[in-house]
């Protein structure tokens, strides 16, 4: 059980009974650094948390609250483990507080509310704070980061095919057609959250490989508003199609992009290892690796391989990814770290769990 002591950030989870949520509650009670102090549940209002979720026996000694009596004001930070459109309205009162916001649905990711509000179906309810607000992609915004007061934690989509991309797009020169750029994405079903809908049933999802979203998803135009700025203005043309696979965490992502006549001879293995050599929980896996789901299970870890096909004109991007971990908790983690000055690393050390 974390113990609590001055230099310790209090922490707040709005949302504690979803995937993410107990994502959460599993790397904040292990946290040398963080002192969970409310976890809200309206459905579950006064259930001791390690009843409902017994892997945190003996390390989370808290009852789920409403959001009302949670205390969630006395907190450092709190983290939005909610469906879209609830942190969007409880963001003045605590940042009132001086309580910072970690917020792992999408109200405070798209900086075009025309955009969110689109594809979201509803009217973005406090666009002074959206403005302020840090995309948090760790990777790509870190000097941001420190300073923010509210996060918009990133899609999981859209955290592997950004990571994908970022060192071909960042260059002032265009090195792949980027008109034309084709991310073939999967997903395990814990993506889909812990609701009950059909679509996740066993016997639905179970022994069964499907696309969806293929007319239109909504991480296609978060995608798409962060890849125009990795690119500088440029416009990237992306098709960005997900797929539900039967596994239950991880994710995915194969990139296909067509290599520009002119930048034919660019080492890109040597490209992806030189941007990522200083990121702790990026790893750029040596030239012919393919890599897998389970290599990055449970852990912060994002492993990407990158491979050239066909007559060499073609780049294949591998990445892979815990869809609730470096693609919701982990990397909301990572963002806390950051906000509060600690090593970013910390309380994200969890080596992957093989088989
Ligand atoms: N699953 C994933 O892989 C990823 C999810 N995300 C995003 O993270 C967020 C949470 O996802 P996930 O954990 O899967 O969701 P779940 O559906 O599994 O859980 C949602 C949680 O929010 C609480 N909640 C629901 N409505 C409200 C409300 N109006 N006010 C306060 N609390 C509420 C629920 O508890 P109760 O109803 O009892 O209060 C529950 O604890 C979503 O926005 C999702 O899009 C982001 C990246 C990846
Ligand atoms: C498998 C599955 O259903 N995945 C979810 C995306 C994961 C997620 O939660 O993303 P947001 O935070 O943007 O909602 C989906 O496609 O809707």
């Amino acid at each position: 059980m974390a113990q609590s002591s001055a230099s310790q950030i209090k922490v707040g989870i709005v949302g504690g009974t979803g995937y993410t949520g107990v994502e959460l509650l599993r790397l904040l009670s292990q946290h040398p650094n963080a002192k969970l102090q409310a976890i809200t549940s309206r459905s579950e209002d006064g259930m001791p948390v390690a009843q409902m979720f017994p892997n945190l026996r003996g390390k989370v000694d808290l009852k789920f609250q409403t959001p009302e009596q949670a205390g969630l004001e006395s907190c450092d930070v709190v983290f939005f483990a909610t469906p879209h459109g609830v942190a969007m309205k409880q963001a003045q009162s605590l940042l009132d507080h001086n309580v910072r916001i970690i917020d792992l649905a999408a109200d405070f990711r798209l900086q075009d509310t025309a955009a969110f509000e689109k594809w979201y179906k509803m009217p973005h309810s406090c666009p002074d704070i959206l403005a302020e607000s840090v995309y948090g992609l760790v990777e790509l915004n870190r000097g941001r980061i420190a300073d923010a007061r509210v996060i918009g934690n990133p899609g999981c989509y859209p955290t592997t095919v950004l990571l994908g991309l970022a060192p071909l797009l960042e260059g002032g020169k265009p090195l792949v057609d980027e008109s034309r750029i084709i991310a073939d994405s999967k997903s395990g079903v814990s993506g889909a959250g812990r609701k009950a809908e059909v679509s996740t049933l066993f016997s639905e999802a179970g022994d069964n490989f499907k696309a969806y979203g293929v007319a239109g998803h909504r991480h296609h135009v978060e995608i798409s508003e962060q890849l125009q700025k990795l690119a500088s203005g440029r416009q990237v043309g992306l098709t960005f199609i997900p797929h539900l696979v039967p596994m239950i965490r991880g994710m995915f992502s194969t990139i296909y992009a067509s290599i520009l006549p002119e930048a034919l001879d660019t080492d890109f293995q040597a490209l992806f290892e030189k941007r990522y050599a200083n990121e702790t929980f990026v790893d750029v896996l040596p030239a012919g690796s393919q890599p897998e789901t389970r290599s990055v299970r449970g852990s912060n870890a994002l492993r990407i391989a990158v491979h050239r096909s066909g007559n060499g004109d073609q780049l294949v991007i591998l990445v892979v990814q815990d869809n609730l971990v470096k693609g919701a908790a982990g990397q909301a983690v990572q963002n806390m770290n950051l906000m509060f000055g600690l090593p970013e690393s910390a309380g994200l050390e969890h080596v992957a769990l093989l088989p």
